[in-house]
């Protein structure tokens, strides 16, 4: 346990444990689950810019495959762990599995500060990568796509190496491509439109409505700028937005546009100035005044050190894990709405699902048929995770709780005829 309780990873497994209790399934569900399949260990060595050879630890944790194909992103970060890996892995094959794709669950890791890498090392890397996992990655086994530092122009270099290695050409390997390389144009922001149509839902059930809400959002990435669009575009009001330096807080609203030209040219939102817009940091903009929160950077940052202090009623977790176990209990005894990651920010594997049937068709739909066909999965999911929590009694069990048990009902049956149990 560390200083802010649970870890994501202890967190993840609490959670499970729960969700098997609830639902009724045997404690094998739980030896099982609590494991990954496979842990894939690479080193990766890079010629730098400076002639000399760096050598890049990176990890691919196979979870679970029952459902089928290992799924999830590649995560570029100095201060990944396996331990960190393995939580993101797990939480994917219940992600996938809540969502009714056909895939298990995944995640990959590198220990890199990529910031500080040139786009040529930075290459190098991501093709090394590819290269080490290419006997054990495909359309069938396992699909990675984009996270935290990672991008569509590195998918890019990693489906070229991959396909290099095959011999033909593979789009179904990574998803979250350029357009021009078999992508979709939804996947750029499909995460963040995932995470605003389940704000969307909840608030129709909390206040009959998402207008004039306002809204603070941690990490201002793939996930944070496009969760703030989509949430403005629907009627919210967005008045705070942090990344990695700090932020910005204008009780009035934020001009989005304006702020993210500002983080185009800087490199921080912390730049932004207009009138009535004050500096914040990453600790303050989880306890503001606001309706509504989307957590969209890092995991652990809502513990029980800070939960008390939160003033929002929903919570839409666009990062994975950005609540440990411990605060989640004083959340939800207080009355607030959790959208749990598996949920909440499924709309970037969801669409990564539909890239991947495209890819494997070689057949494409335009960009709102596109979107229409991830948000009607998107509604299901949110359909059945509220019956499901209503079943099981709101006041004594979490949403997460619920979305697990209707992940871990279509896990167990599948392993069930398989003969795995
Ligand atoms: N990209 C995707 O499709 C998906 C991402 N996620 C999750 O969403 C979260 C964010 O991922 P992306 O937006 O893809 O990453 P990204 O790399 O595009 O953006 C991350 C953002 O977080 C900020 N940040 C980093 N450390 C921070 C800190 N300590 N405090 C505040 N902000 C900080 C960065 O400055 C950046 O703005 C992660 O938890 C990821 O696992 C979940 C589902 C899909
Ligand atoms: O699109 C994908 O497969 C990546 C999804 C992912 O890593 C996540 O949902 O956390």
């Amino acid at each position: 346990m560390s200083l802010r309780g649970t870890t994501f990873l202890e967190s993840v497994l609490q959670t499970l444990k729960r969700a098997i209790e609830l639902g009724g399934y045997p404690q094998e569900v739980y030896e099982i689950l609590s494991r990954p399949q496979r842990i894939i260990t690479v080193n990766i060595p890079v010629r730098m810019d400076n002639g000399k050879i760096q050598v890049f630890t990176g990890y691919r944790v196979q979870h679970n495959n029952a459902l089928g194909p290992y799924k999830g992103g590649i995560r570029f970060h100095p201060e990944v762990t396996l331990e960190e890996d393995i939580a993101l892995a797990t939480v994917m094959t219940f992600k996938n599995a809540l969502n009714g794709l056909p895939y298990g669950g995944g995640k990959g890791a590198v220990a890199v500060d990529y910031k500080k890498l040139s786009k040529r090392e930075l290459e190098e890397l991501s093709r090394g990568y590819a290269r080490a996992l290419a006997p054990f990655i495909g359309p069938e086994v396992d699909i990675p796509a984009p996270d935290v530092g990672t991008d569509p122009q590195i998918m890019a270099w990693m489906v070229d190496e991959y396909s290099k290695i095959a011999g033909r050409n593979v789009p179904g390997v990574f998803t979250a491509k350029p357009v021009i390389l078999w992508g979709n144009p939804v996947r750029e922001y499909s995460t963040g439109f995932g995470v605003a149509v389940w704000a969307r839902e909840a608030a129709k059930k909390l206040w009959g409505g998402i207008e004039g809400k306002t809204v603070a959002v941690q990490g201002f990435g793939n996930v944070g700028y496009w969760g703030a669009y989509w949430l403005e575009k629907m009627g919210a009001k967005v008045v705070a937005v942090t990344d990695s330096k700090g932020g910005v807080y204008n009780p009035n609203g934020l001009k989005l546009t304006d702020v993210k030209a500002v983080k185009d040219k800087t490199g921080t939102v912390m730049n932004y100035d207009s009138p009535g817009t004050r500096k914040i940091t990453n600790d303050e903009v989880l306890e503001l005044p606001v309706d509504i929160l989307v957590p969209a950077a890092l995991e652990n940052v809502i513990h029980r050190g800070n939960a008390n202090n939160i003033k929002a009623k929903l919570i839409v977790e666009g990062a994975n894990g950005p609540t440990t176990a411990d605060a989640e209990k004083i959340l939800h005894s207080k009355g607030v709405w959790i959208l749990p990651d598996l949920a909440a920010n499924a709309g970037g594997v969801v669409m990564s699902y539909l890239e991947w049937v495209e890819n494997l068709q070689w057949y494409f739909w335009d960009e709102e048929e596109t979107r229409n066909k991830l948000e009607r999965i998107l509604l299901d999911t949110f359909n059945r995770v509220m019956n499901r929590w209503n079943k099981l009694g709101t006041s004594q069990v979490t949403i997460r709780e619920a979305a697990y048990v209707e992940a871990v009902d279509r896990i167990y049956n599948a392993m069930k005829v398989r003969g795995w149990i």
